[in-house]
């Protein structure tokens, strides 16, 4: 018996949702207020929490979901959230599980697929609970916050497509150099597993490895985050503190998301570099920084240069070398590895006895556009490990039907996508009157995705 909370303000998703969930969980809490979330979470021992991302208010941005999730990662930082977002969200969806939460459901969900997540995030729950000793189930400890360590062994990186391989190879040349590098890629492509392979093959692998979600920074945090702050600097600065370059001192830095910061922070940022040196907020010392510079965008930070969005003379200095990481659907070869290596991985931690993808599921998979790359694929192999009843994992215990880009999909269903789809595209238009850049980030497309499209609706 489980105990699980929804919020979303539809009150018939609402409805739906306990219908079904009721028979297979046992206790289901619904609300459509999301005021009440603090009172709720107090008051209640939750082992999931499905949170809606779309509230009315604020239907596209998900801004409303990102605080909410926020209070609930603060009043229990082990609660395990899972988001339910629109369809055409992964992006968002991304970013909120490397804030905290758990996974994500798209909606309109598939009965099955919202019952294996919800089986997965209580399977990962107890693991954790029971590692940590803890009544309650949750996710890593410190899951909320930006700043992520190098482990130790390196994770295993498969990959045999002729892209890939090449990948490699500069990661072999470069690796040893202290040659600023930036990897391009969507979300889920392997940026960061690449990023603490390259630390993890340099002479600086025994230092630190401070990863940081630059791209999330407020104005306000950006300085005090990365250069720290003396004590009075500001109401909050209570103590004298380090930034993360001190911290990564003599160590790799790796800055996340560094497509998405804005015209001052570059400026900040480039004097940094360039300088080599930092000076906490409200002090008046420079401090001498060595590190070794990685960044990562998913951006279109070529395009970002073309509209004055992004500083040309900062991209030339992160950009020695440079590594793009191919989109999961241009390396159609590296897809079965892929899910065999997590297949593996995940049948020794659920103890089932998997022994491989059927024919059938192969097909389907290589035709699959994978739109959240190879983060998606591991995801959906965890849950499928989790759902399959025989020895082989089959297409049944997959919902590949769901992505944007499947072109399988049937008459009626595509003609229902299409429309959501285009509405949100009208939305993100008007809201952010016509600019391409910002509204192909929201949608998480590529801008020339985003003009296909507004080609096809007539936009
Ligand atoms: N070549 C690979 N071999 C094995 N695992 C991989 C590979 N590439 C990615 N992964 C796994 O896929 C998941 C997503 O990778 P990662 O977090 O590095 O992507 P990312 O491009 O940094 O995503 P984001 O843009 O959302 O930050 C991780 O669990 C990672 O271990």
């Amino acid at each position: 018996m489980s105990k699980l909370l929804i919020i979303d303000d539809d009150p018939d998703v609402l409805m739906a949702a306990r219908l079904l969930l009721k028979r297979h969980f046992g206790h289901v809490d619904i609300e459509k207020n999301p005021e009440r979330i603090p009172f709720l979470i107090n008051n209640g021992q939750y082992d999931v929490i499905l949170l809606d991302m779309n509230f009315e208010r604020d239907v596209s941005s998900g801004r409303e979901g990102f605080l909410w999730l926020d209070r609930i990662l603060d009043i229990d930082p082990m609660a395990t959230v899972i988001l339910i977002t629109a369809y055409g969200d992964v992006e968002m969806a991304v970013r909120a599980i490397k804030l905290g939460a758990t996974d994500f459901v798209l909606k309109p969900w598939e009965n099955t697929k919202l019952l294996a997540t919800i089986e997965s995030a209580l399977a990962k729950s107890a693991k954790a609970a029971e590692a940590t000793g803890r009544p309650k189930a949750g996710g890593d400890t410190a899951k909320k916050g930006a700043v992520k360590s190098a482990s130790p062994a390196g994770t295993v990186l498969i990959g045999s497509s002729p892209s890939m391989r090449q990948v490699f190879a500069t990661i072999d040349q470069v690796a040893g150099t202290d040659a600023n590098v930036l990897i391009l890629g969507e979300n889920g492509t392997g940026k960061d597993v690449i990023a603490r392979e390259i630390h993890r093959r340099s002479h600086r692998s025994d230092k630190p490895f401070v990863s940081v979600d630059i791209g999330a920074l407020s104005e306000s945090l950006f300085e005090s985050e990365l250069f720290g702050h003396v004590k009075g600097a500001f109401t909050d600065a209570r103590d004298d503190r380090a930034g993360r370059f001190e911290e990564a001192h003599t160590g790799t830095i790796f800055l996340d998301e560094i497509g998405n910061i804005s015209l001052p922070q570059q400026a900040r940022l480039l004097t940094i570099l360039q300088q080599r040196n930092v000076t906490r907020v409200g002090s008046n010392k420079p401090k001498a920084v060595d590190v070794r510079l990685i960044c990562a965008t998913n951006a279109d930070v070529y395009g970002r240069v073309a509209d004055r969005s992004f500083r040309q003379d900062l991209l030339y200095r992160i950009n020695t070398i440079e590594l793009r990481l191919p989109p999961l659907r241009e390396r159609v070869e590296d897809i079965v590895p892929l899910a065999e290596h997590f297949m593996k991985q995940y049948r020794q931690q659920y103890n089932r006895r998997i022994m491989g993808l059927s024919p059938a599921l192969v097909r389907q998979m290589q035709q699959y556009a994978w739109p959240g790359n190879v983060r998606e694929l591991q995801h959906a192999v965890e849950r499928a490990v989790i759902l399959a009843q025989g020895t082989e994992l089959e297409p049944a215990n997959f919902s590949l039907v769901q992505s944007p880009l499947q072109p399988t999909t049937s008459a009626a269903e595509s003609l229902h996508i299409e429309d959501m789809e285009k509405q949100m595209i009208q939305h993100a238009m008007q809201k952010y009157q016509g600019n391409i850049t910002d509204v192909s980030r929201e949608l998480g497309l590529s801008r020339q995705a985003l003009y296909r499209r507004l080609e096809k609706y007539g936009l």
